[in-house]
């Protein structure tokens, strides 16, 4: 096993966290985690099933009447240490990150920054869940509306961002009063078991907040089956989305899913080129294309096409591609050979349906799952790729010839998270904005994502929304108190 170097080594935990205990599985299984850059084997997990998920859904329900008691401003102290706790262990936690998921150490830091920055805002949020009154009909009754909690959550969340999809589901549960049990993914539970560690040093009692490693289907299937489980907040992608949501009909849990994307990326003719390259780069090629509001179909306006083709490519040669942890590596490891394989299937579809590759269009000469950052042009609403998420580094460029034409090939997918267009014509922009079918749109920005702003998709992206003034909505019930 590769020895992670830490300044907090008891930060790497090689069991889950239940109910206030760190233990392993009943059966003692466990399950490898490994370095997608290297293959090399850096930790073991418990591999856990259905009776050890039950017994954290026990501990979360009798965790929750004391913990909904506390005052909003306990509630945020609480979140404000352990902001303050993910801040201070920064590094730790990016090394962390790069090991199990594969990012360059510069993006991991950045995620920790922005995992961090949900709980710092949602500490903030704890303390302004109003109710209100309303003018009573009847003179002898008063009408009053409360906010209160939901109850005992569940979350199953991606490897992609291993902390900040956490984060932002846990923060608001925690800030409304409800306890949670959090599933991350087998590719990257590292990152979620050094965060409950985290909070648990800032004061989370025990059972609010759990950690589950193991079978997903096992306890997701016992996550989503009991009635005690009043929420399952759940990212990942479309079709399991669609599996747990049927899973949690008959106990009518409340549902908040944050699903896969199809994002365009319109290049107007009167775009400033040399931004839209620079929105491109980031929003095609962080965590090496594996973000799900990641740039998937570039539409670039006929009379810009060869220009824009060719400063992306200067942009995309300039990228190195390695292990994340050495300095300078801009695009790391695709997370396993099946994502690999699926990159160079969409790749060869294109192609046998008549796109060119521009640049790269093969696995990288480091082996492994690397795959070499690529531009393909000639690309139609034909191929696969104009339909399906990539999930890596592979920008296709598609052509279009007026306004109307590229809003039709944008809105052409079922899927809605987001959607990015530049332009500089103040009426083309208010235009586009109304007719794009999304939940969220960057207007001369390949960067849109914020706590401070509503995360969430329409269509097959899911339903609900993350962050901003609205996130918190997700873990609350509304009551009515009529008061005679
Ligand atoms: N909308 C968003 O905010 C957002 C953010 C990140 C990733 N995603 C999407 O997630 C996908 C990539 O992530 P992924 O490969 O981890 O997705 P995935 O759907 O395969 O897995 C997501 C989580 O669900 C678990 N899971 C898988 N099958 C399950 C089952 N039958 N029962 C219970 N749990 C199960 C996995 O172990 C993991 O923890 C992409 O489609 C991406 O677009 C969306
Ligand atoms: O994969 C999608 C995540 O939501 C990434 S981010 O929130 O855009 O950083």
């Amino acid at each position: 096993m590769t020895q992670l170097v830490l300044a907090d080594p008891s930060l790497l935990r090689s069991h889950a966290y239940v109910d206030g205990q760190w233990v392993v599985a009943d059966s003692g299984a466990t399950l490898e985690v490994c370095n997608p850059a290297t293959g090399a084997l850096i930790a073991t997990v418990p591999d856990m099933g259905a009776e050890e998920t039950r017994r954290a859904i026990a501990g979360a329900s009798r965790a929750l009447k004391s913990w909904r008691a506390q005052t909003a401003e306990a509630r945020a102290a609480v979140l404000r240490r352990w902001f303050a706790l993910m801040q201070q262990h920064q590094e730790d936690l990016a090394q962390l990150m790069t090991a199990e998921q594969g990012k360059p150490l510069a993006e991991a830091r950045g995620e920790i920054a922005y995992a961090a920055s949900y709980i710092e805002w949602f500490a903030e949020e704890a303390r302004r869940i109003y109710g209100s009154t309303v003018p009573s009909p009847w003179a002898d009754k008063q009408i009053v509306v409360v906010r209160e909690p939901v109850g005992v959550c569940a979350a199953i969340t991606p490897w992609n961002f291993p902390a900040a999809m956490i984060t932002r589901k846990v923060a608001p549960a925690l800030a409304s009063g409800c306890t949670i049990v959090v599933k991350p993914a087998s590719q990257t539970p590292l990152s979620a078991l050094a965060m409950v560690e985290l909070a648990v040093r800032a004061g989370v009692p025990a059972g609010v907040f759990s950690v589950l490693t193991g079978n997903a289907r096992a306890i997701g299937g016992a996550l989503t089956a009991s009635p005690d489980v009043r929420k399952l907040t759940f990212t990942g992608s479309t079709e399991i989305g669609r599996v747990l949501a049927a899973q949690c009909a008959p106990t009518l849990k409340r549902m908040s899913l944050e699903l896969g994307g199809n994002a365009p990326f319109i290049v107007f003719e009167d775009a400033d080129l040399d931004a839209a390259v620079e929105g491109a780069m980031v929003s095609k090629y962080r965590n090496t294309g594996q973000t799900c509001v990641c740039a998937n179909r570039l539409l670039v306006h006929e009379k810009v096409y060869d220009a824009f083709a060719a400063k992306l490519r200067v942009a995309v040669q300039a990228m190195r591609v390695g292990n994340g942890v050495e300095e300078g590596v801009a695009q790391g490891p695709l997370i396993d050979e099946p994502s690999l394989a699926k990159v160079e299937e969409l790749v060869a579809d294109a192609v046998a349906l008549g796109a060119t590759v521009h640049m790269g269009g093969r696995r990288h000469a480091l082996g492994g799952t690397f795959y070499e950052p690529t531009i393909l042009t000639g690309v139609t609403p034909a191929m696969r790729i104009a339909r399906e998420e990539v999930f890596g580094p592979v920008a296709p460029l598609f052509r279009f010839g007026s306004d109307e034409e590229a809003v039709r090939m944008a809105n052409d997918t079922e899927f809605g998270l987001a959607a990015y267009f530049y332009s500089r014509d103040h009426q083309r922009i208010r235009r586009v904005s109304a007719a794009l079918e999304y939940g969220m749109v960057g207007i001369n920005s390949g960067l849109i994502s914020t706590a401070v702003a509503p995360f969430g998709g329409v269509k097959q992206s899911g339903m609900g929304r993350e962050g901003g003034a609205v996130g918190i909505d997700e873990y609350l019930d509304t009551k009515y108190l009529c008061i005679a």
